[in-house]
């Protein structure tokens, strides 16, 4: 870690009472793969989020948009980490999950769906993804015209749907019955975790509503290029491990 404004910010947040380590998942602490569920953290990015998660006053939560079920397959958190999955639709807060839709969003769910699969089985490699209140449509195989083309035509076909939340990701363009955020993740695992103090990371263009709603004495961490509401930018998931690492043994010696 070279940069000095970052590590002073480290240890600044390392002096905090109760911590809330907040990480998105993929491109954050695992770097992109062509199959969602191939995707796995980087070692040193998992031993960071361990050894966070094992120390006093100090919560780890893994904040994304993939479902649960997805989540756990690939992140593989122990109990104490907290999850938030589907932008915030779906958490795990020391008990057992569960997400419940109205009659209203289950019929949206099924109209979608209609729409989304007609779109990925007229186009090679696009595919669809199932989250329990939306779903993704997946075109990172797919060429670039045919990758847009695709979305276009899933933007045109949902359009008469009410009350649907699209958001556009890493070749990725995802819809949800729910409008919640990351920011409302960030918020809610806050409150839950009576966190004095927040690291959020992430990398995506819906990181930046974790980010927008961190305050003074928090601390946001950008993975990789381009614009964005956090405090600090690094270059790739390697670097977030960094971070958290150093993070982890400022905090080992406040408690030691
Ligand atoms: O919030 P995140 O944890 O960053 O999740 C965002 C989306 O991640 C997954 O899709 C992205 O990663 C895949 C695996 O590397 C990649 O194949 C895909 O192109 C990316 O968009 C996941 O499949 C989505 O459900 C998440 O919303």
């Amino acid at each position: 870690m070279a940069d000095r404004d970052l590590r002073a910010a480290v240890h600044e947040l390392a002096a905090s009472p109760l911590l809330l380590v907040a990480l998105d998942f993929d491109g954050t602490m695992a770097p992109l793969v062509d199959r969602p569920e191939d995707a796995r953290a980087i070692p040193e990015a998992r031993a960071a989020m361990l050894r966070l998660a094992g120390l006093p006053e100090t919560r780890v939560a893994l904040i994304s948009g993939r479902s649960l079920d997805s989540l756990v397959h690939v992140a593989d958190p122990p109990a104490s980490v907290l999850l938030s999955g589907s932008h915030g639709v779906e958490s795990r807060l020391d008990a057992e999950p569960r997400v419940t839709l109205d009659d209203g969003e289950r019929q949206r769910l099924y109209a979608l769906r209609a729409v989304l699969d007609g779109v990925a089985d007229s186009v090679e490699n696009a595919f669809v993804e199932v989250k329990p209140a939306g779903f993704a449509l997946h075109t990172r195989l797919v060429a670039p015209e045919g990758a847009a083309e695709a979305q276009r035509r899933a933007r045109e076909g949902t359009a008469a749907i009410d009350g649907l939340t699209v958001r556009s990701g890493s070749n990725v363009l995802e819809f949800s019955v729910r409008s919640t955020t990351k920011g409302d993740a960030v918020r809610m695992l806050r409150d839950f975790a009576g966190a004095a103090s927040v690291l959020f990371a992430g990398d995506d263009v819906t990181d930046e509503d974790g980010f927008a709603v961190l305050g003074p004495g928090d601390l946001g961490l950008k993975c990789g290029a381009g614009p964005t509401a956090a405090e600090f930018s690094v270059a790739d998931p390697a670097a977030v491990a960094a971070v958290l690492h150093e993070l982890a043994d400022a905090r080992e010696q406040k408690y030691s």
